[in-house]
């Protein structure tokens, strides 16, 4: 006779949220051993660069992830450049393993490891880290926190500190924005408002300063890939702010059919947008 095996319950929220953080520092190790080693980089056919920490961090996060949400659909940067295809059902993982490649040539530390949790389009877990600051962003629904751990350090979640949007200020807005991809467009946003001070900042790291209330405002109407906002996007909400398209319309996920892309979108703190009254 056999019994059935029961089924390990699922895991919380909370745990699987510390399980993607270990995954992404894991991925900071291997990054930072090839930063060390000396970076090398190619261009990928849509002429955006890419290195062997991509790679090998993406190798990293899928072998944590196949132990902790086995079965589960990943769609992550790399393997989709390399032409995997993936349907995405109601639940999966969007992976970017090293958002900021740009930066990470660089060599300015603006780059991050980026890990969302996507269910019926929303995502609603986020962690975004970046191993160069020892820096850790994670988000769950109604919980945001901040951490510094250094790349392959313990997880410790219950030492997170929480973190929060700000409201946002009328008339003396902080704005963050992308480093290397500006366009004439956003800038033209930004000028409807009374800005106080513009952060520039590469990767998601952008979405970290508006979950911890030191901006109020991250618009980008260019083009970016779902794997560059969703882990960013569910941070900023667990935090209390909003991520829309920029026609203040849901942003959802998992749209294999346009190849990922996402049309623009804005993040705000808390509260929105600003009265009318306070736009310049
Ligand atoms: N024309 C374009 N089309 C699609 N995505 C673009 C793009 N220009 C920039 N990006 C995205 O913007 C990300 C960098 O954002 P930022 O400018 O905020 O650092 C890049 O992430 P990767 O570095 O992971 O490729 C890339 O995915
Ligand atoms: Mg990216």
């Amino acid at each position: 006779m056999t019994f059935p095996v029961p089924r390990a319950p699922a895991p919380t929220d909370a745990a699987l949220l510390a399980g993607l953080a270990e995954a992404a520092l894991a991925a900071g190790v291997v990054i930072r051993r090839i930063e060390a080693e000396g970076i090398t980089h190619r261009q990928k056919s849509d002429r955006s660069p890419v290195t062997e920490a991509d790679h090998a961090a993406e190798a990293t996060i899928f072998a944590a992830l196949s132990q902790l949400m086995p079965g589960v659909p990943v769609v992550a940067e790399e393997a989709t450049a390399a032409g995997t295809e993936v349907i995405c059902g109601n639940r999966f993982v969007l992976v970017d393993p090293l958002d900021g490649t740009r930066e990470f040539i660089s060599g300015n530390g603006e780059y991050t490891v980026n890990i969302a949790v996507v269910e019926d389009g929303v995502p609603v877990l986020g962690v975004v880290y970046a191993p160069a600051r020892a820096l850790l962003f994670a988000g769950r629904p109604g919980s945001a926190f901040r951490a510094i751990r250094a790349p392959g350090a313990r997880v410790d979640a219950q030492d997170w500190t929480p973190i929060a949007c700000r409201k946002v200020q009328d008339g003396a807005l902080v704005v963050a924005e992308s480093r290397s991809h500006g366009d004439p467009a956003t800038d033209a946003l930004i000028a409807r408002y009374q800005v106080a001070e513009r952060i520039p900042a590469g990767s998601a790291l952008k979405f970290g300063l508006i979950a911890e209330g030191k901006a109020d405002f991250y618009p980008r109407l260019g083009p970016v890939m779902e794997w560059d906002s969703a882990a960013g996007h569910a941070l900023v909400v667990a935090a209390g702010g909003s991520v829309t398209r920029p026609d203040g319309s849901p942003l959802t996920y998992g749209h294999s059919e346009v190849g990922y892309m996402v049309h623009g979108f804005v993040a705000w703190g808390s509260g929105g947008p600003p009265e009318i009254g306070s736009v310049g």
